[in-house]
């Protein structure tokens, strides 16, 4: 109101003042333009108020122009807003964005890892054509997460059309919501992938053990306190799988110690120069003489640790130790007989006592077996592996002997029974609860040999310059003079003991040796193979 009235005001005064200014000039000009053009006064009046009324209008617009400019300032975008109807624009967006994803929508929702009136937005979810398949990245609804869809993993590859095999899914660092899921366009493994070079071993974080089905490499994250089954059928790649590792800890594992017990006789041949101790052999009795020692470097080792506490003093770093068995079911294995069986348990309490005393020793356990029936390996044996590892095998059961009974109740299962045999070396890998689909390496033999080599003449390199402990030096004496046996008599002063009393001499002795003499028909002395045990169980 009060604005009209102030226009009102004004347009009065500009016309008063039109009106003035005409009245001021009419007097003035009226006669000039009387005389200049001639005409009668009426004439001349009429036609100077009419000029003057024109100029008198002429004025009060151009005002009025003028004020309505200057009161065009901008306003500030927030009273803008204000008085702006919000609604209808802010519906119109929401409803833009919750657009469904159709695809994903439909599979997850039929699924059921969202619910009926859930979706998955369109504009939160990515399909990015990839060379293996296709890559689905998107957001789950509020309060769902990446687990309700690897809980259907299998469920979800049929609505997508295929099976478990071809899908792969990656749990996001950033967000629960977040879901990354590759769908291959062809089974796994359809086309090979060439074996890695020794920098992609070396970098990786872990030991790989193969690669997963995108070509990436996969793997555990460390073999230290950890022990691994290998299961599945003859001729289904377990050896090249287990060479293919030997391989990778070999380039990436740093300083270790190989036991290798080849139960198929030259599966694991090529890595016999590095190995501390090997064994090409099926008797149980060789394999029960393997984990003894082992168990005694364990228990030493377990010694060293409790002196270390009772002492105050830090945990003692030990070489860790990788004992790799090919076929081990014919080990446990018993003829029937009252001894046979008596033998089998013996085997199996020592070996389930190896693998689970691997915590603190550093000594590692890698079973492999082409049986992997209920019985082949003991299920106490069994349980004690934190990682499994299961090629191709006939039936569900099978596997489940091999990855565990309840197996298939954990989180996106994958069945080996389904995977290809005509493809070697797949193995569904099952580690901290989580299957992998992966494909063991198959280096060439050269690249093998070369590691091989290497690693042999960094060892003996290593040994060339250590000192010897009394225990190797005297190991050595008996090896130059080619004996399996020598007396206190002559041992004794070879290692610079000069006691002339034999009591003396011998208790000396057996100190520096940290092994004690035993008696023969020659007399008192030590076998070669007593210190050669010796020396292994001292570290
Ligand atoms: N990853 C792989 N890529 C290509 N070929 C492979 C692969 N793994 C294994 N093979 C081939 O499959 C065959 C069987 O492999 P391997 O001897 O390792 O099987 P296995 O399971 O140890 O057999 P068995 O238990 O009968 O000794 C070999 O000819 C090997 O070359």
């Amino acid at each position: 109101m009060g604005k009209k009235k102030q226009q009102a005001d004004g347009d009065t005064y500009a016309q008063a003042a039109g009106a003035i200014g005409g009245l001021a000039i009419t007097f003035g000009i009226l006669a000039a333009i009387k005389d200049k053009l001639g005409l009668s006064w009426p004439a001349t009046v009429l036609l100077t108020a009419g000029a003057l009324v024109a100029l008198g209008y002429l004025a009060w617009r151009l005002k009025a122009g003028l004020s309505r400019l200057w009161a065009r300032d901008p306003q500030p975008a927030a009273a803008l807003k204000q008085d702006a109807p919000a609604t209808p624009v802010d519906e119109e967006q929401t409803s833009a964005q919750a657009v469904p994803h159709p695809e994903l929508t439909a599979a997850l929702s039929t699924a059921g890892a969202i619910g009926k009136d859930q979706i998955i937005r369109q504009d939160e979810a990515t399909v990015t054509g990839v060379q293996t398949g296709a890559l689905y990245e998107f957001l789950m609804p509020e309060g769902r997460t990446y687990e309700d869809v690897e809980k259907r993993l299998g469920t979800v590859a049929g609505m997508f059309g295929v099976t478990r095999l071809h899908m792969k899914m990656e749990r996001s660092r950033d967000n629960e919501r977040r879901v990354k899921l590759l769908k291959l366009h062809e089974p796994p493994f359809t086309h090979p992938f060439p074996a890695p070079t020794r920098q992609e071993v070396a970098t990786f974080a872990g030991i790989p053990l193969g690669h997963d089905v995108t070509g990436q490499l996969a793997g555990v994250p460390t073999f230290d306190k950890a022990s691994m089954l290998v299961a599945g059928m003859t001729q289904m790649g377990k050896t090249t799988l287990v060479n293919g590792l030997i391989t990778c800890l070999l380039i990436a594992y740093g300083e270790f110690e190989l036991y290798l017990l080849d139960g198929k006789f030259c599966g694991l041949t090529k890595f016999e120069k590095v190995a501390t101790r090997y064994e090409s052999s099926d008797a149980p009795a060789v394999f029960e003489d393997m984990v003894d020692e082992l168990n005694d470097r364990s228990d030493n080792r377990y010694g060293k640790l409790k002196d270390a506490i009772r002492n105050r003093q830090p945990a003692p770093k030990f070489r860790p130790v990788i004992f790799i068995v090919d076929e081990a079911a014919d080990f446990f294995a018993h003829d029937e007989s009252k001894e046979g069986k008596e033998q089998a348990r013996r085997i199996a309490e020592k070996t389930r006592s190896l693998v689970a005393k691997s915590l603190e020793s550093r000594i590692s356990t890698v079973l492999m077996t082409q049986r992997p029936s209920t019985n082949a390996i003991p299920v106490t044996v069994r349980d004690q592996f934190l990682y499994r590892l299961c090629l191709y095998v006939a039936s569900s059961g099978t596997a489940k002997v091999a990855l565990g009974d309840t197996y298939f109740d954990t989180v996106a299962p994958i069945n080996p029974a389904l995977l290809d045999p005509d493809i070697k070396g797949q193995a569904v890998l099952f580690a901290k609860g989580r299957s992998t689909l992966i494909r063991g390496f198959n280096f060439e033999d050269h690249f093998i040999w070369n590691v091989v080599d290497e690693v042999q003449a960094r060892q003996q390199k290593e040994t060339s310059q250590a000192p010897k402990s009394p225990l190797q030096q005297a190991i050595d004496i008996m090896r130059s003079a080619g004996v399996d046996f020598m007396l206190t008599a002559d041992l004794a002063p070879a290692l610079g003991i000069t006691e002339t009393d034999a009591v003396e001499r011998g208790k000396q002795l057996s100190t520096l040796l940290g092994a004690q003499a035993g008696r023969t028909s020659q007399g008192r002395g030590y076998k070669l193979a007593d210190l050669m045990a010796a020396a292994r169980s001292s570290s």
